[in-house]
């Protein structure tokens, strides 16, 4: 039987503190499907963190494997998959400079060296997070924390990735900067529901069931599903995607 191949699959994978002898990330294995919204939520310092990182090769994984679009992910295809997968963290990082600088910065890196800057493009973005034009002009040093982290997603937004791995993107963000973070997620899956997928981190259940249709809860590095009809459908998949994508 040939299964729709998956955005994402995790195989299996563990991340351990070697220096402590902890294992932060239990052996999970993960499908992520295009269309996907799902949200996951557990307590401080369970390892929801650990887990996004994985997934965003931030982090080395110490066990298991990731499968992007059906294929083991090798050294030359990381830089795709960067571009693919983007991650967004509590706190953005920003370059001195305006806004426009920030939205301009990645273009100069190598990745990207096929795509050019939309100015247009970047400003509809804004406007999507209730910005006016002038937002491109403004210091990034000056930037409210709503204001810093609408610019980083616009950053990546940008870019058009495939999926978004949003890690308590609004945490310490006042209701609106909230609202208008989920709604520039919400129009940049609405663009293509069927090929974008997400996963949100959040402490919020409110915000977790707005922003997602499936819901996984971490707790001390095991990360479990909610629904069992899931599960059972998943572990189905999980063996034809293992026998499909040897060696
Ligand atoms: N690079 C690392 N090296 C060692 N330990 C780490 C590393 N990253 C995270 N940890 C530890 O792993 C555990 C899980 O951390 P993680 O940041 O994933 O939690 P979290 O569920 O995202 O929590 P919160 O909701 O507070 O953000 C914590 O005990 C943390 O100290």
């Amino acid at each position: 039987m040939t299964t729709d191949v998956p955005l994402l699959f995790a195989d299996g994978i563990v991340r351990r503190d070697a220096q402590r002898g902890q294992t932060l990330l239990q052996q999970t294995t993960f499908v992520l499907r295009a269309g996907e919204r799902v949200a996951i939520t557990g307590p401080s310092g369970s390892g929801k963190s650990v887990f996004l990182r994985a997934l965003a090769l931030l982090d080395p994984i110490d066990a298991g494997r990731i499968l992007w679009h059906g294929a083991p992910l090798v050294r030359a295809a990381i830089p795709r998959y960067r571009r693919g997968v983007a991650y967004i963290r509590q706190r953005p990082a920003l370059i001195d400079g305006s806004v426009e600088d920030n939205l301009r910065y990645p273009f100069d890196l190598r990745a990207y060296r096929d795509a050019r800057f939309d100015r247009a493009r970047a400003a509809r973005l804004a406007m999507q997070a209730g910005r006016g034009e002038d937002f491109l002009g403004k210091r990034a040093s000056e930037l409210s924390g709503g204001e810093a982290q609408i610019a980083a997603l616009i950053r990546v937004l940008q870019l058009a990735p495939e999926v978004l791995l949003l890690d308590e993107p609004t945490a310490s963000l006042d209701p609106a900067s909230s609202r208008a973070i989920e709604a520039l997620v919400q129009a940049w899956f609405d663009t293509a529901p069927r090929a974008h997928a997400s996963i949100w981190v959040s402490h919020d259940p409110e915000q977790a069931a707005r922003m997602s249709e499936r819901h996984l809860t971490m707790r001390a590095g095991v990360l479990a599903e909610h629904t069992t009809v899931r599960r059972d459908a998943d572990q189905r998949d999980v063996a034809d995607l293992r026998r499909e994508s040897r060696p």
